[in-house]
């Protein structure tokens, strides 16, 4: 069954405050261990995701039909998908003091899944707290509370940067909010 989700209004995506130098450390130090395991952490994101949210599934036409996580972890198409989500976020991370790149990054992203993708904004949201919870009970030790808060910052951030796209590429509330 599909958990809660937020109505992924563009409107009630709130920026939350810069990072500051201590926080961008904890992001830097503990994305470097998760990095290690780039792939296997991605697929492990990627799955929870669709598990708990089957509904963010039915725009991959590969595994949309598929409901056990052995085979969804099998899909080419959604392991590609984990690389492609971990690399964005290894760039945002390697940027953190370059609010252009960061941008430039958010801006292809945003658009590709806003006009090609079809992809409503609501499971950029959804996706930042399955990030959290999933490396939470990976890395134990090293996701802390307050690391977990610092990554908070950045996903909200993430997730704030991809709705400004949305919203400047048209993105209409009357599509996000079919289901
Ligand atoms: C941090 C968040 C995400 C990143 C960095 C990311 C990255 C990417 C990239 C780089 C592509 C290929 C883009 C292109 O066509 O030029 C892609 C494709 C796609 N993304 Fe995402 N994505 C993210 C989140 C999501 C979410 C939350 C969904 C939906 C639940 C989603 C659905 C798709 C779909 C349907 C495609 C096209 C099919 C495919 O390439 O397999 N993405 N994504």
């Amino acid at each position: 069954m599909e958990r809660m989700q937020g109505d992924g209004e563009l409107d009630h995506v709130e920026r939350p405050s810069p990072l500051t130098d201590k926080e961008k450390v904890m992001i830097q130090d503990s994305w470097a261990v998760v990095f290690q395991s780039c792939d296997d952490a991605g697929v492990a994101i990627l799955v929870r995701l669709f598990v708990s949210f089957p509904s963010s599934k039915q725009l991959f036409k590969d595994f949309k039909d598929i409901e056990e996580p052995e085979e969804m972890q099998r899909s080419i198409q959604l392991r590609k998908h984990a690389h492609r989500v971990m690399t964005t976020i290894n760039t945002l991370v390697e940027n953190l003091d370059d609010a252009d790149a960061m941008a430039s990054a958010l801006k292809s992203v945003g658009r590709a899944h806003a006009l090609r993708h079809k992809v409503d904004p609501k499971y950029f949201k959804i996706l930042s707290g399955v990030i959290l919870e999933v490396l939470g009970e990976a890395f134990t030790e090293i996701i802390t509370a307050e690391v977990a808060s610092a990554w908070t910052k950045l996903l909200a951030n993430m997730c704030c940067a991809v709705a400004a796209v949305y919203e400047e590429a048209g993105w209409t509330k009357l599509s996000s909010s079919a289901e």
